[in-house]
């Protein structure tokens, strides 16, 4: 059966990580999510399943109002324009001053000027969780200079995610989560590892953004604990992953039964094997 599997170096977070779930379903935070037009419905759905609640509002003539009534908020660069990034920025300057905490996924940082800039832009401000995959957290620190481009000869030096992400949070003070066969959280110092998860969840267009927005819903009720309420995210969407493999046949039925099992986790599944 698929069940919690303890994160590297800490054991007994099952039991916590049940009560972050709990509490988000309790709770039901607001989450506000300026995110590209594929991941629209998948990461609405997520959040729904998991308890939270969703809504997507871009336009910066709302954002002053609607980022105050939100709990977190979600910014991701997939499908960027230089209207949507504006409204970025003002989002994450306005959830800044008003404390709430916002996540960035910065999708494809590197491959183009506009995106990179954008992104640094946006890292500037100050995340509370940064989520990527290996190549986009290799590509962020990258482009934050921390790392040259290129070697003297030209090649590009070999960076491992972990590396990329430890040296990331530490140059923008934020937590960085790097997904993969094993998901990496990081403030830089300490290092959660997260190995619930399957490989077809990376046929489906948008998971990562999807688990993105769930760390949000996460770290709307656990602020002050970010590497941990983000932790808690990429290991329940990897359970849920794990759970739905057991009935699909592919990545179509794998997104809906990822959908169901992620709305009927319950405490059962926490106990560590
Ligand atoms: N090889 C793998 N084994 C298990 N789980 C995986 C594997 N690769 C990715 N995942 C899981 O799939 C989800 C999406 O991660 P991924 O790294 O593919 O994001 P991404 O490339 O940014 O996705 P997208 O751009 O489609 O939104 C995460 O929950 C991650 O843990
Ligand atoms: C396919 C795709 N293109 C831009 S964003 C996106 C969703 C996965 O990041
Ligand atoms: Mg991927």
């Amino acid at each position: 059966m698929a069940s919690f599997r303890e994160f590297r170096g800490n054991d007994g977070f099952g039991g916590e990580a049940w009560k972050a779930l709990c509490r988000v379903r309790e709770s039901a935070p607001l989450i506000q999510c300026i995110t590209n037009f594929v991941s629209m419905d998948i990461m609405a759905n997520t959040l729904l399943a998991a308890g939270a609640s969703p809504a997507m509002v871009h336009a910066v003539e709302e954002i002053a109002e609607f980022t105050a009534l939100s709990n977190a908020l979600c910014v991701n660069v997939g499908t960027l324009s230089a209207e949507w990034v504006f409204a970025m920025k003002v989002a994450a300057y306005r959830a800044n001053e008003l404390n709430k905490p916002w996540v960035l996924d910065p999708v494809g940082v590197g491959d183009t000027k506009f995106r990179t800039e954008s992104c640094l832009e946006l890292i500037a401000l100050r995340p509370a969780v940064i989520r990527g995959n290996a190549s986009d957290i290799v590509a962020a620190i990258r482009a934050s200079s921390a790392l040259p481009p290129k070697g003297v000869d030209g090649t590009i030096p070999a960076i491992d995610a972990l590396e990329a992400a430890k040296e990331l949070a530490r140059v923008s003070q934020s937590i960085v989560a790097v997904t993969g066969v094993v998901d990496l959280v990081t403030d830089g110092k300490r290092v959660l590892g997260v190995s619930n998860g399957v490989a077809l969840m990376q046929q489906i267009t948008a998971t990562g953004c999807a688990v993105t927005a769930l760390i949000a819903a996460f770290v709307a009720v656990h602020p002050a604990h970010s590497l941990e309420a983000a932790a808690f995210a990429l290991a329940l969407f990897g359970l849920a992953g794990e759970i739905g493999m057991e009935k699909s046949n592919g990545p179509g039925s794998l997104r809906v039964h990822l959908l169901d099992a992620l709305h009927s986790l319950d405490e059962v599944f926490f106990q560590p094997d």
